[in-house]
């Protein structure tokens, strides 16, 4: 049941089933989450953390069941569209990863309440009780505290990583030192200056004189000898290595591709969590070193025979050298995509990361289909509590190219200031938006048309001309009243000035709705009434201060092909 929020009247709500639960992910312990009263207020500063030098005023949130059932909307977004009005609201999604430093029911509350639109669980560590006592606290929070938080599932793929670092947060390697890389596994104790690697073939695989990259080139090796299951490395370029951190070799300037490059894209373990994912009814599933679209095609069609509503959206990382050969297609036959930086970074040059994100971005919304900017956004903040001034011109680069979705990765997993971080992409999002608006660089992108039949080509049309509209009415919202979420894709790939509100009766369409560009999405059953709908829409926006009389609402359906335009009474 969805419950609406309204901040009058304080109930207790239920305590968690899973408070007692003591979640740790080796090598890190994190905090089980405290008691919750009624009133919870949502503190920026927590436990052994420095506090913050410019804290946002604390949130509080005191949720009821007042309108419950009725209509429901992330408690954040609502208090962002009081606050600053439709037209100042913020359009690019916010996507957190979570790990040791936000896995707690406190941390993943504060997120919530900072903007996080969709929470990020990487199967790459931690174990499935793990992910799902984080999956359990993020339900418990939408449910009973008003958030509307998705959840997507990221699979570990058959890539090359590093083992744990047996208890160990990072290890520091320096130039010169000798390290060895072995495909032995070691349960309690671990030899200095040795790391397991968790791809079989390794040691045949590589060749001395190879170069090995830790995480993309973080830290360089040299390989100097090979002795059975052992390949003994020199570093030539210092740094943290950091547990399960991914592998790559070169090989006179190439990557070599090990033979795992020719494992399946979902190894067995990944369809284990894909099973646990679906059963757990995550939102979105995203896809680790995808290379072709018959795989995406094949895990959709998976889902559709696995969940009844299949409805779990696929996500397409494209983070390797084959996945940019079969770009179009896969992106096609995915539900979105992601530019996953880290490890697109380590197969193909660097300097070639930011036009195969511009290209990316564009081809995604050619083909409406969401897109996350990934890795690295703000990496400096894993460990400051400010970011780089040239991390600052990264994210905004990517809210100036309408991506639909930033992530953190190690800033919200593991870093010292995952709260602060959220709120850096928030408000560089929130300006950089604004500016892009008030200098009119909207940009006229061709937009081809996607329509399969007649009638998806009317609402494709419908979505154009009523985004123009809004657009030279300058209105304050478009409305669209949508069951599959479909129409309010199509309204978000338009690009338009003011946000859309998405009003849709299911709550899983409304949390994939979360991940597009510009959308609001509202939890609400509606008719094909659309007078009715539209006067019961502006009585409970207007009682609960996110819309006011004389507003500017542009609103279509596809229900009904038409396009309304209508001042709130
Ligand atoms: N569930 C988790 N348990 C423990 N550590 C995690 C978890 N998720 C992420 N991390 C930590 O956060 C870092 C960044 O996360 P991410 O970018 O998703 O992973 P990776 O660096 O392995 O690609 C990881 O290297 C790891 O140290
Ligand atoms: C997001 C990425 O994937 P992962 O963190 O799973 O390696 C990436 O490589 O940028
Ligand atoms: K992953
Ligand atoms: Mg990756």
């Amino acid at each position: 049941m969805a419950h609406a929020l309204h901040f009058s009247i304080s109930l207790s709500p239920p305590p968690p089933p899973f408070l007692s639960k003591r979640l740790s992910s080796k090598p890190y312990a994190c905090s089980a989450g405290s008691p919750i009263s009624s009133v919870h207020s949502v503190s920026p500063v927590s436990e052994n953390r420095l506090p913050l030098s410019k804290a946002p005023a604390p949130v509080v949130l005191q949720p009821t069941t007042v309108d419950s059932g009725v209509m429901h909307l992330d408690v954040a977004m609502e208090v962002e569209l009081r606050e600053n009005g439709p037209r100042s609201s913020r359009r690019t999604k916010l996507v957190c990863t979570i790990g040791p430093a936000t896995c707690g029911l406190d941390e993943l509350e504060a997120l919530a309440a900072g903007g996080m639109n969709v929470a990020r669980l990487n199967m790459c560590h931690g174990t499935r009780e793990w992910h799902r006592t984080v999956i359990e606290r993020v339900r418990w929070l939408n449910q009973v505290k008003g958030f509307s938080v998705s959840i997507m599932m990221d699979t570990e793929g058959s890539e090359v990583h590093m083992g744990d670092l047996g208890g160990l947060t990072s290890a520091k390697a320096e130039d010169g030192d000798i390290w060895t890389f072995s495909v032995r596994a070691f349960n309690s104790h671990r030899p200095e200056c040795t790391i397991s690697v968790n791809y079989d073939g390794f040691a045949e695989d590589v060749k001395v004189g190879d170069e090995l990259l830790v995480d993309g080139g973080m830290v360089r090796f040299e390989v100097i000898d090979k002795i059975g299951p052992d390949v003994k490395c020199r570093c030539t370029d210092s740094g943290l290595l950091l547990p399960r951190a991914n592998l790559t070799f070169w090989r006179n300037g190439s990557l070599v591709q090990a033979r795992n490059a020719m494992l399946p894209t979902i190894s067995s373990k990944d369809w284990l969590d894909i099973d646990f994912g679906i059963a757990e009814g995550v939102d979105f599933i995203a896809v680790s070193f995808v290379k072709s679209a018959e795989v995406i095609k094949q895990l959709k069609s998976y889902i559709a025979g696995r969940s009844c509503e299949s409805d779990v959206a696929v996500i397409a990382k494209i983070e390797s050298f084959g996945s940019l050969k079969n770009l179009k297609e896969i992106i096609q036959a995915s539900d979105g995509a992601m530019v996953a930086r880290g490890d697109l970074g380590a197969q193909i040059p660097l300097e070639e990361v930011p036009s195969i994100q511009e290209k990316i971005i564009r081809l995604c919304r050619q083909l409406n289909k969401p897109v996350i900017v990934a890795s690295q956004l703000l990496k400096s903040m894993i460990e400051y509590p400010t970011p780089t001034r040239a991390e600052v011109a990264d994210v905004s680069e990517a809210v100036k190219q309408q991506a639909d979705g930033l992530m953190l990765s190690g800033e919200s997993a593991m870093g010292q200031y995952p709260e602060k971080a959220l709120a850096v992409l928030r408000s560089v999002s929130l300006r950089i938006e604004r500016w892009w608006r008030e200098e009119k660089h909207n940009d006229n992108m061709e937009l081809p048309d996607i329509a399969c039949t007649s009638l998806e080509s009317v609402s494709e049309e419908i979505c154009h001309a009523a985004t123009k509209m809004a657009n030279k009415l300058e209105a304050d919202a478009l409305f669209v009243y949508t069951k599959t979420g479909h129409m309010a894709s199509l309204l978000s790939r338009c690009r338009p000035d003011c946000p859309v509100f998405a009003f849709t009766p299911s709550p899983s369409s409304q949390r994939r709705l979360n991940l597009h560009w510009g959308l609001i999405p509202f939890c609400l059953s509606f008719t094909n009434d659309m007078e009715s709908n539209l006067d019961r829409s502006f009585s409970l926006l207007k009682a609960r201060g996110m819309i006011k009389s004389g507003d500017l609402i542009i609103s279509v359906s596809d229900m009904l092909q038409s396009v309304q335009v209508v001042n709130v009474p």
